[in-house]
């Protein structure tokens, strides 16, 4: 059995088993725990859940995003993922220029009633139309504000004697350092911003941190967690991450060791449990590997085609409604 699929089961068990029911901001509830400790040694394979299909290409396209400091929906929209709509969608219908029907509550409504539904996912395409073809409407609405692109590539420093304000590139200084001083126990990346608790910067980052280490000649990533969606964000969380190390070991000469998850909040909602149960019923298959275009150096120059995953036979996709 591949130890990723292992782990992430074995986590999805203890939650079931050990979990407290909690309420949330987005009202469906949840089954929680507090801390968890996942380890990915990237030499065992690309740690793409096989107990359900992931799909590589989401995951991908949104990692780019991030490494490229974006943070309007339009990029993901061309790449036809849609995985960010409806926070987008929300500062929209909340708006003033919004004239359609009325939208309150459309994560849980869309679920529970059928006619209202229909409505939502008219708004929806409508949205997305717009976003894809009006740049205007796109920069006011596809923009999502101060999330991972813009906290990754371009965030704020005020000297705290001075009140001087300098913008900071951190993902690219953290490359820099690996090359420059290996043995560094400060190569970090962190989206927190204490702001973040008066709602000002829009959706406070959930994996807020990330530290690379250099073992030997591997390279490790840490990441954190504060709240995590154990059905539908973690797979996808793994993933990234796993994405994130290639690349940046690959432009730094170093082979990708272990990616190590820790996570705080880790939840299944309440209308998840039919899907979890079905998937911690199924057996894990062989991970697949990941390409990379080699002629690519930069990781900032990678695009999509750049990436591909090989000898991936996973279980069937599980369906499941997303609490916003
Ligand atoms: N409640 C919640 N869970 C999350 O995981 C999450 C958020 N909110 N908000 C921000 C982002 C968006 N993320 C998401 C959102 C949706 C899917 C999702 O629906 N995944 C489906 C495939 C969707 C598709 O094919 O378009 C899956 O089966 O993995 C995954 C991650 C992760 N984050
Ligand atoms: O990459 C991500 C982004 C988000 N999530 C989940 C974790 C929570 O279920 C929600 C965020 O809600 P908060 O109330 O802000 O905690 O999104 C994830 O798992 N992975």
């Amino acid at each position: 059995m591949n130890n990723a699929d292992k782990q992430y089961l074995d986590l999805g068990r203890k939650i079931l088993d050990k979990g407290v029911q909690k309420g949330d901001r987005t009202g469906t509830g949840t089954i929680s725990i507090t801390g968890a400790e996942m380890r990915f040694d990237l030499s065992e394979g690309f740690p793409l859940l096989t107990t359900k299909r992931v799909p590589f290409r989401l995951i991908a396209s949104e990692m780019l995003w991030f490494i490229k400091g974006m943070t309007n929906i339009r990029y993901l929209l061309q790449n036809n993922n849609n995985i960010w709509n409806e926070w987008a969608f929300k500062k929209w219908v909340e708006s003033d220029e919004y004239t359609g029907p009325d939208m309150t509550d459309f994560g849980i409504r869309s679920q529970q009633d059928e006619e209202f539904n229909k409505l939502y996912e008219d708004q929806m395409d409508k949205f997305k139309k717009l976003v894809l073809e009006n740049d205007d409407f796109a920069e006011k609405f596809g923009e999502l504000g101060r999330v991972y692109g813009s906290q990754w590539r371009n965030a704020f420093y005020v000297n705290p004697d001075t009140m001087e304000v300098k913008t900071i590139d951190p993902l690219k200084e953290a490359i820099q350092q690996i090359k420059e001083n290996p043995t560094s126990r400060r190569i970090l990346v962190s989206s927190w911003n204490p702001d973040n608790y008066k709602g000002h910067a829009g959706l406070p980052c959930c994996h807020h941190q990330f530290q690379f280490i250099v073992r030997e000649d591997k390279l490790d990533l840490v990441f954190d967690m504060r709240s995590n969606d154990y059905l539908l964000g973690l797979p996808f969380n793994i993933a990234g991450y796993a994405l994130l190390n290639h690349l940046v070991a690959h432009e730094t000469g170093y082979q990708p060791g272990e990616v190590i998850y820790h996570g705080k909040d880790v939840h299944i909602y309440q209308n998840h449990l039919d899907q979890v149960k079905e998937q911690l019923s199924r057996k894990p298959k062989i991970l697949p590997t990941l390409k990379l275009n080699l002629e690519k150096q930069s990781v900032f120059d990678f695009e999509m085609e750049d990436l591909t995953i090989e000898g991936y036979y996973p279980h069937p996709s599980i369906k499941a409604p997303v609490a916003v």
